[in-house]
């Protein structure tokens, strides 16, 4: 294989620091959340807040485990058709990890910039709204979510495991885990999803009409591209074809993070206990939301 790209190198270095920590030593807290510190530092997100986004950046937002990598590569594949060029990632992605020089690095690299982040809402950089950023926010039903993220975990050697799936989805139900948790994220996020630049993503609508999903993220991006484009872009994104070549593009991680690609996985393992539990809590912070409705909660997550 040829050399390694930054995307890798960070994953493998982020993996060996996994190596060395136990789960009881994963998480710190910053401004009330959950990260975990082999991936993100304080002095990192205190550099964040210099950070300068520009009109073309654009930005994946999405809590953990909910089709972040997916989209990323449908946005590199459409700016690949536009541009004839090969988007090569010059960093790790996720903007909020890494040290805390990257932002400075940033500077220099060329547009367009494709960002992801996990961070709420209220903890984007203020410049990704001053400057206009087009923001695709993905969502995926909770259920599906909890059960991606746990065999996360439990599955890829270096990651600290948890004792069972009862204990994930404890602390996944008290927001314990990286990034906070799922409902306050998409609290965060209800009345922002019909803002100017952002366009809202299913990943289940998106696993049925990948084609379809493809040409509206390509029309919000101003990007224009044939019938014949969107459905080779297509035939390279469905979930087959990106774990075929998952250990190219994400190392060793890959096998595991391109994992099942499923809608309904959650009902080989949450009792029935969680689910009625899990059911509760989709009601008590998200039924009557806008992003209640756009969840598809009844259609993915009951019966
Ligand atoms: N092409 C395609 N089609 C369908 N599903 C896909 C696809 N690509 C990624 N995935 C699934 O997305 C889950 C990983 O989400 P993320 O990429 O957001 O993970 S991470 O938070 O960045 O680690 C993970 O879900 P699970 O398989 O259920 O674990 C991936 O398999």
């Amino acid at each position: 294989m040829a050399d390694k790209s930054k995307f890798i190198e960070y994953i493998d270095e982020a993996l060996e620091k996994s190596k060395e920590t136990a789960l009881s030593h994963l998480f710190f807290t910053y401004q009330g959340i959950s990260y975990p510190i082999t991936m993100c530092t304080s002095e990192t997100f205190q550099a964040l807040e210099t950070f300068e986004a520009r009109h073309d950046d654009i930005v994946v937002a999405s809590y953990p485990k909910c089709g972040s990598n997916w989209i990323l590569h449908i946005v590199s594949e459409l700016i690949f058709a536009v541009s004839k060029k090969k988007y090569e990632y010059p960093e790790f992605p996720v903007l909020e990890c890494g040290d805390s020089e990257k932002y400075q690095r940033m500077e220099d690299f060329p547009s367009p910039r494709i960002l992801a982040t996990h961070l709420h809402y209220d903890k984007l950089p203020g410049s990704i709204f001053k400057n206009k950023a087009k923001i695709l926010v993905i969502f995926r039903n909770p259920k599906d979510t909890a059960v991606s993220f746990f065999h996360f975990h439990n599955d890829v050697p270096d990651i600290p495991s948890y004792g069972s799936w009862d204990e994930f989805f404890r602390q996944f139900m008290k927001g314990q885990v990286s990034w906070g948790s799922y409902f306050d994220f998409a609290i965060n996020w209800d009345k922002h999803l019909d803002d100017d630049n952002v366009k809202f993503i299913l990943y289940e609508d998106l696993k049925e009409h990948l084609a379809a999903g493809i040409k509206q993220i390509a029309e919000f991006l101003g990007f224009f591209l044939t019938g014949e484009q969107i459905q080779t872009i297509s035939v390279q994104s469905t979930f087959q074809a990106m774990r075929a070549k998952s250990q190219n593009t994400h190392g060793a991680v890959g096998p595991f993070l391109f994992r099942k690609g499923e809608v309904g996985d959650w009902k080989n393992l949450l009792s029935q206990t969680q689910n009625q539990e899990m059911d509760e809590k989709f009601k008590e912070c998200l039924a009557g939301t806008s992003l209640g409705a756009k969840l598809k909660y009844e259609s993915y997550c009951q019966g």
